[in-house]
Formats: C-alpha cells, structure tokens, sequence
C-alpha cells in the first residue's frame, strides 16, 4: 500500500483558516459578548496573530480606556480608536476584537467593512450583564443603573451589529463551544482573496 496516498481530514480550525485566506477577522458586539475572551480562542485555533483594539489603544496612548473618556472625551476616544483600527486591519490575516461602540461608528465601521469579515457575538441582557457587573473598568456603565444604559445600548445598536457579515449567538455555556461555532462560520464562508 501507498501511504502516501492517505490523506487526514483537515480539523475545524485548519478548514477554518484554509477559507480565511489573508482576510481579517474582526469580532463586534456589546460589552461581555465575549469579543475578547473568544476572539483570543479563534486565534490560537487559526493560529494567526490576535489583536484587542482596547489594547492597542491602551498601549499606544498610555492611559486605560476609563482614563481617555475622562480625560478627553468618548468623541475623542472614538477618532482614536478609528486610526487604530485602520492601522490594525493592514496586513491579514489576523482576528481582531474591537470595543463595543467601534462598528457602531460609520467611520470605523466603513474601514472594518472593507478590511475584514465582520462577526457580530450577540448575546442577551442577562448573559451580558451577568458578565459586565463583575468588573467596573467600562466607563459607559458608570451610570446609576447600568443594566438599563446596557438596554438602551442594545436597542439602539443591535440594529447596526446586524449588519455584520457573519452573526454567532453567544450564550451561557462553555466558551469552547463558541469557539467551534465561530470556527465552523468561518469554515463556511465563500472563498475569495
Ligand atoms: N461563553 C462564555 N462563558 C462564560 N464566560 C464568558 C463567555 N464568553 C466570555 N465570557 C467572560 O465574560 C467576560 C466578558 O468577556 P469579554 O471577552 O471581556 O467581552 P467583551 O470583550 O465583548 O466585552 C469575561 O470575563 C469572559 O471571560
Ligand atoms: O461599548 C463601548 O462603547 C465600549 C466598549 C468597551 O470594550 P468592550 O466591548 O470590549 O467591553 C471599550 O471599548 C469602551 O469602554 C467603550
Ligand atoms: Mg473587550
């Protein structure tokens, strides 16, 4: 027999990145979707590089995402992080988690469009807020009842993360199985360079 002839199935991640090419994958959705925390996951499963645009802009503007909306302002904030995002999305691939409201800007929003495949994480109030109140470092829930600022947000920017090229429900269960989730999306997407 010609065991060059045997060939192993490709496992989800490799079909995954087979398909991606030198697309970008660019994970959007509200605060405690999971953007961070998943989009880290796909990347290693891809094995391509893994950006958190909050990160980034930490980084490159010294101070913590709580420090430039108080020193600066959200309008501010946001100019920076579209120059960020723009810069990220050069050089695929690589998947990119963004901060809530950055798809939710046209600008920001245009360049994500054309530079990668956009994934909307939706989650419900409850997965949402079970996940934020654990940690008080989102500036735009420092309010006297952030459940009801996350509502107002869903309403008001569900709509425009619907627009996302790709959407995965995340919900209360292993984080894996979003992971395999996101990774089967992406394994089923056109081919296309
Ligand atoms: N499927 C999941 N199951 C349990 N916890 C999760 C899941 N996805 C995310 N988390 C947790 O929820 C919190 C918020 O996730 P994070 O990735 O920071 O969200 P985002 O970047 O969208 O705001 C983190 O503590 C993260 O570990
Ligand atoms: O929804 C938003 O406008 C924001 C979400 C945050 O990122 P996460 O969605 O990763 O929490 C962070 O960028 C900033 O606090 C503003
Ligand atoms: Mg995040």
């Amino acid at each position: 027999m010609n065991e060059t002839n045997l060939s192993v199935p490709a496992t989800l991640g490799e079909q995954a990145r087979a398909k991606l090419g030198r697309r970008n994958i660019v994970f959007v959705g509200l605060m405690g979707a999971g953007k961070s925390a998943i989009g880290r996951m796909v990347a290693q499963q891809l094995k391509v590089s893994f950006i958190d645009t909050d990160v980034e802009i930490e980084r490159v503007s010294r101070m913590t995402i709580a420090e430039l909306f108080a020193t600066y302002g959200e309008e501010e904030f946001r100019a920076l992080e579209t120059r960020v995002i723009k810069r990220l999305l050069r050089g695929g691939p690589k998947v990119i988690s963004t901060g809530g409201g950055a798809f939710i800007n046209d600008n920001t929003r245009r360049h994500i469009t054309r530079g990668g495949i956009s994934l909307w994480l939706k989650a419900d109030l409850e997965v949402l807020w079970e996940r934020v109140n654990k940690r008080d470092h989102r500036p735009l829930l420092k309010t006297e009842n952030p459940k009801a600022t996350l509502a107002a947000l869903m309403e008001k920017r569900y709509p425009i993360y619907a627009e996302a090229d790709l959407t995965i429900e995340s919900r209360d269960v292993r984080k894996e199985i979003i992971v395999t989730e996101v990774l089967a999306a992406i394994a089923g997407i056109e081919q296309k360079d």
